[in-house]
């Protein structure tokens, strides 16, 4: 049973559609990032979620019990999740370990017990050895592991977390990443995590939902978002390349569609017989000196081991990766292949006039 099930859930504020009849299921133990833009609606989900809004219409569930829904309402007190904020959200005046034993104190938890959990909690995010400090003496990423602590010692059914790397530096990022990380291998919690960070989304989720203006565009693993992106929306928020337009030749096969795409023939991957436009990623293009479709290049970026080119061809911009470093403005032979080709709301599918041996 899904440990976490939304329903048709809409919420309207002020007549504005904040969330659009969202549906989605969440397994037990499954890390669900929230990927998308300022304002599609992810915090928004997040505390229907926790109890602290309630829906317009539809249904949530948590463990299979209704706890928002038409005459029905828990409140979040009784919804036994764990809740992390960006702002940390800490007791200033209580110690660490006061902090994160309180919520078993609040459960008249016995004190024996209390302790061995405490320490058990603090163990678990690497801070037994500040247990005796003050929240204003810690860093920014020792206070989020405080507020993890604090929320996973009394066992919640699920831990939402709300951007709560978005006050740490790039380098504690990543470090606080692993410790999230670690914390899901280790407890097996169920996890919901808003970003708008698809590099932190991609790195620590099993899945991937990526909302646009209250609604779910995509929701799958990270690996299916980059190589099989339902859509334009998708394709260019999540990873790096370019979509284009694709035209049917005609010609199909067991493993794919034949599309011209920048006037080249191309086998594409896809999920419909009728595409409109194809996902390129920069692992796509191979640079080949005498390949007929030729690109300029208009930038080039070191990456550390390797170059980003961006590149012009037939009036598109792409992306691809060198070995090499290439001058602004060099022209160079690129392939395409294993292209991901989707069919985009309201574009309609062409058929291409039959190529020509060029
Ligand atoms: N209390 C509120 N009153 C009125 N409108 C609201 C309220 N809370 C959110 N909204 C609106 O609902 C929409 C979704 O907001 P939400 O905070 O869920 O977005 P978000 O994806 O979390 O954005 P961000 O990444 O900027 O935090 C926005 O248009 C927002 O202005």
């Amino acid at each position: 049973m899904a440990e976490l099930s939304f329903c048709n859930l809409t919420k309207r504020f002020d007549g504005a559609v904040a969330l659009d009849a969202i549906s989605a299921e969440i397994e037990a133990g499954e890390f669900v990032a929230l990927l998308g833009p300022s304002g599609c609606g992810k915090t928004t989900l997040l505390r229907l979620t926790a109890g602290f809004d309630q829906p317009s219409a539809g249904e949530v569930r948590i463990g299979g019990d209704l706890v928002a829904g038409p005459g029905r309402f828990v409140p979040p007190e009784a919804r036994e999740v764990g809740i992390v904020f960006q702002s940390y959200a800490l007791w200033p005046h209580k110690s660490v370990a006061g902090n994160v034993s309180y919520p078993l104190e609040v459960r008249r938890v016995p004190r024996a017990e209390r302790e061995a959990r405490v320490a058990e909690a603090l163990a678990l995010t690497g801070l037994t050895d500040f247990a005796a400090r003050m929240p204003a003496q810690l860093s920014g990423g020792q206070r989020q592991r405080v507020a993890l602590a604090r929320c996973l010692v009394f066992e919640p059914r699920a831990v939402l977390l709300d951007e709560p790397l978005a006050n740490l530096d790039l380098a504690l990022r990543a470090s606080m990443q692993e410790v999230f990380s670690m914390f899901h291998r280790r407890t097996s919690a169920t996890m919901l995590y808003v970003t708008h960070d698809q590099g932190e989304a991609l790195a620590l989720a099993d899945r991937v939902a990526v909302m646009e203006a209250g609604r779910i565009r995509q929701f799958a693993a990270p690996e299916v978002l980059y190589r099989e992106p339902a859509d334009s929306f998708v394709a260019g928020f999540v990873g790096d390349g370019a979509v284009v337009s694709a035209r049917l030749t005609g010609r199909a096969e067991r493993d794919g569609l034949w599309l011209d795409v920048l006037g080249q023939e191309v086998l594409s991957r896809s999920a419909t017989k009728a595409p409109t436009h194809v996902s390129i990623r920069p692992e796509a293009i191979t640079l080949r000196d005498e390949a007929p479709l030729r690109a300029r290049v208009s930038s080039c970026t070191y990456l550390g081991g390797r170059y980003r080119l961006a590149l012009d061809a037939a009036g598109e911009s792409l992306v691809a990766f060198s070995a090499q470093r290439a001058a602004p403005g060099e022209t160079l032979g690129i392939e395409l292949r294993d292209l991901w080709a989707f069919r985009d709301a309201g574009a309609q599918p062409v058929q291409a006039p039959a190529l020509t041996d060029a």
